[in-house]
């Protein structure tokens, strides 16, 4: 039967996402399930990789039907995910021995403060291009090995298997068959060097990990697995394309060269400027990190990661309930010339790049007798804008690159007032592409390439098109004054704990 469409998996957050993609790169359908996020204690976050598996898998049947396709028509599957999200599982019962934790989550604090006090902080710096910070994998399984009865015995007895959301997934997928994850999650877990392209014993020694249980690391596009007939249909469908979501969105938004940059509004939002065969050594926050492994080749970003950006969306609607959705929040921001003079610093988990402070936490400066809480709102959104200045700055500098426009993707870019305070205050025109999805499309055209599906990347750049470019609109006198109330109100958050 002809081959006309491939399915990503985009593993998110929030939410566990299925879209089916056509050859033009076309959306023929999605279906998408939220979870449950789960906060033990103060600046924890869990989630139940259970859970995950089965909104993920209901989502794929969903697809299907809804697009109402034969399941022998799809070429093939690609993954991405949330990433440094940590899960480890007894390969016998293929049960989970504790909770995913979340790439959010602050848990693992004071492992890090020990490694740091040991003086490694150069050592993982060097080898891994990323710092030591509870947000990447390495220390979420160390958490684990340390705190689940067990488990440590088990894992050096070779009956524990560790995996990012991806790795999960294909394990499930294929029923147990195949332990693998690509480059690009790799990277993010505190364990791989970037340079040689392994497993690092040492830095393996000083998180106590044992070796056994991590997967094969691959590239980002080649044939993994099939899928076990139950899960897809009746049908084995290959796999053959994985990437952290972020690295898959600088794939989708085809910046196939270096010096092209993608910034994405999520959860959290992330700014990735793809450096071809170099790897920078930031000077000003930000972290190394692989892009693909693709053609014989790895390709290195360099990463701007902002921990707190659409979910400070999601705390004004459920926590302090002044939203009933997240799109309303352009309607009540419009309603004011601007935040007049309010700050959010949305530092809910510490701050990411280019701070780097696990102890701040969030805040609000400037209130006046006057503030409503429309400016609320407005000084909410400002803060996604805010925080990407903080990175692009970091990365221009770093890179010597001067951006001439910034293409953006992600659920919250639909904020056309959010996106017109960004273009201003880069003083740069935002580029917002038809298909905002470029996560899911980014992993479906690494798998796509894998099967000939498409060709090669060139084949894709003519996918790629405009819906709105934003220009900017404000003098710089303005921009100015504004960022340094920014940088005035974020200082105050740091080291709060
Ligand atoms: N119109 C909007 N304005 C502002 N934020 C929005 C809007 N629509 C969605 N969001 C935010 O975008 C996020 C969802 O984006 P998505 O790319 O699906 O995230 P993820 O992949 O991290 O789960 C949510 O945090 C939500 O609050
Ligand atoms: O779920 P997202 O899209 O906010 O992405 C999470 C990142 O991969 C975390 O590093």
């Amino acid at each position: 039967m002809e081959k006309k469409y491939v399915l990503a998996l985009d593993q998110g957050t929030t939410s566990s996402r299925t879209i089916l993609f056509d050859h033009d790169s076309n959306i023929v359908a999605v279906a998408q399930r939220e979870f449950t996020q789960i906060f033990p204690k103060p600046g924890w976050v869990e989630h139940s990789a259970n859970e995950i598996w089965s909104t993920q898998v209901g989502t794929i049947s969903e697809v299907i039907a809804k697009a109402n396709i034969d399941p022998n028509e799809i070429a093939t599957i690609g993954i991405t995910n949330q990433r440094e999200t940590a899960v480890v599982w007894d390969k016998t019962t293929g049960q989970p021995v504790y909770n995913a934790i979340v790439w959010q989550s602050r848990q693992t604090m004071e492992i890090c403060d020990e490694l740091k006090a040991k003086g490694l902080a150069d050592t993982f710096h060097k080898k891994t291009g990323l710092l030591i910070d509870a947000y990447f994998s390495g220390t979420k399984v160390k958490w684990i090995l340390d705190n689940i009865e067990g488990a440590r015995e088990k894992a050096e007895a070779g009956d524990l298997l560790f995996g990012t959301m991806d790795t999960w997934l294909i394990w499930k997928l294929t029923g147990g068959k195949v332990h693998v994850t690509d480059y690009s999650n790799a990277s993010r877990t505190l364990m791989y060097n970037i340079r040689e392209l392994k497993w690092d014993d040492e830095l393996l020694g000083h998180l106590n990990i044992p070796k056994c249980m991590l997967p094969e690391v691959k590239p980002s596009s080649e044939v993994y697995g099939v899928t076990i007939p139950s899960v897809t249909q009746g049908v084995e469908i290959p796999i053959s394309g994985i990437a952290g979501d972020q690295q898959a969105a600088l794939f989708g938004q085809t910046c196939f060269n270096a010096g092209m940059a993608k910034n994405t509004y999520g959860t959290g939002c992330f700014m990735l400027m793809n450096t071809g065969s170099q790897l920078y050594d930031s000077k000003n926050g930000l972290l190394t990190t692989i892009a693909w492994g693709l053609d014989n080749e790895v390709v290195y970003a360099l990463e701007g990661s902002i921990f707190v950006a659409g979910s400070a969306i999601q705390w004004l609607r459920d926590g302090l309930k002044i939203l009933d959705s997240a799109p309303d929040s352009e309607y009540y921001a419009g309603k004011v010339k601007n935040a007049e003079g309010v700050y959010v610093v949305p530092a809910f988990v510490g701050l990411g790049a280019p701070y780097w402070d696990m102890k701040s936490r969030g805040a609000i400066f400037g209130l006046t007798r006057g503030t409503s809480k429309n400016h609320i709102i407005r000084a909410t959104l400002d803060s996604l804008a805010y925080q990407t200045k903080d990175v692009l700055d970091a990365m221009q500098s770093d890179s010597g690159i001067k951006l001439d426009s910034l293409k953006v993707d992600g659920g919250a870019v639909a904020n056309n007032l959010m996106m017109q305070f960004q273009s201003d205050l880069l003083g740069v025109p935002v580029d917002r592409p038809k298909v905002v999805e470029t996560t899911a499309l980014g992993a479906c055209y690494l798998a796509g390439i894998a099967v000939g599906f498409w060709k090669n990347k060139e084949e894709l750049i003519n996918n790629w098109q405009l819906d709105r470019r934003f220009e900017p609109n404000m003098g710089e006198e303005e921009r100015n004054e504004l960022y340094v109330g920014w940088l005035k109100a974020v200082r105050r958050t740091m080291n709060w704990l």
